[in-house]
């Protein structure tokens, strides 16, 4: 996944914000990037644009092979369908359906027939297996977020992106939930971007970029929560 030269403006010329300033970044396959930075810096934006879930004012993202700003509305939404899986903070599940109907949803949403090899194993993956039946009101914060991986996970995607997908767990949960984002990926060779604001969530990737007003501020490999800290200290507000 390459962002090259990417910078969105929102709002109209009067009274412009420029969200992201000029930003190049190249992520390799099978790599697992935290985006850290102060409240304000752009992080979501960055998600949403490396993600096609929005466009950037100018420059150009690469999905795998695919130029995304050369597309239509029609072609990105069936990228975010097929080739990309997303994670939140509030798992997003449809609590009417059952544990495997929400994990199969996207390739219901696609077209494609359940392929069942493929889901019996990201659903051991994840450890629900024996939940397949229940509803997500029957599960734990932990287990939801498993459902929410299970589900980014069905499509084979080529990328995840992740918003503070621990965000509404207890540490030791998100720890859980984060070493088994880390381990399925790894084997699976999935490109992670996650934003966070916790050190610790962050020091679960391979890599932490750091963004402020905007643009690139650094980064930082195989970072630990104290040397994350250390740098947001330097950036401003958290
Ligand atoms: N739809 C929008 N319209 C106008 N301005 C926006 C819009 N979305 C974001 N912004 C502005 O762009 C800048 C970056 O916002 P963004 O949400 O990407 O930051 P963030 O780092 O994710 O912040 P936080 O950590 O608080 O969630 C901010 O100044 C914000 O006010």
């Amino acid at each position: 996944m390459r962002l090259a030269s990417v910078s969105k403006v929102y709002g109209d010329p009067a009274n412009a914000v420029t969200a992201l300033h000029d930003v190049s970044v190249q992520l390799d396959r099978g790599s697992f990037t935290a985006v850290m930075g102060p409240s304000g810096s752009g992080k979501s934006t960055f998600l949403h644009c490396a993600a096609g879930l929005d466009r950037p004012t100018s420059g150009a993202v690469t999905l795998g092979d695919t130029d995304l700003s050369g597309l239509g509305e029609k072609a990105l939404t069936k990228i975010r369908r097929e080739r990309v899986g997303f994670i939140f903070q509030s798992y997003n599940l449809l609590p009417s359906l059952t544990v495997e109907q929400n994990i199969t949803l996207p390739l219901r949403l696609a077209g494609r027939p359940a392929d069942h090899a493929w889901l019996s194993r990201v659903v051991a993956d994840v450890g629900l297996s024996d939940r397949l039946a229940y509803r997500p009101s029957q599960l734990s914060g932990g287990q939801q977020q498993r459902v929410a991986i299970a589900r980014a996970l069905i499509t084979r995607p080529d990328a995840i992106f992740a918003d503070e997908p621990t965000g509404a767990l207890d540490s030791r949960t998100g720890q859980q939930v984060l070493r088994l984002l880390r381990e399925i990926v790894h084997a699976g060779g999935q490109t992670v971007l996650m934003v966070t604001h916790d050190p610790v969530v962050a020091s679960f990737a391979q890599r932490v970029l750091f963004l402020a007003d905007g643009r690139l501020a650094g980064a930082l490999d195989e970072p630990s929560p104290e040397t994350i800290a250390e740098r947001m200290t330097h950036l401003g507000e958290w």
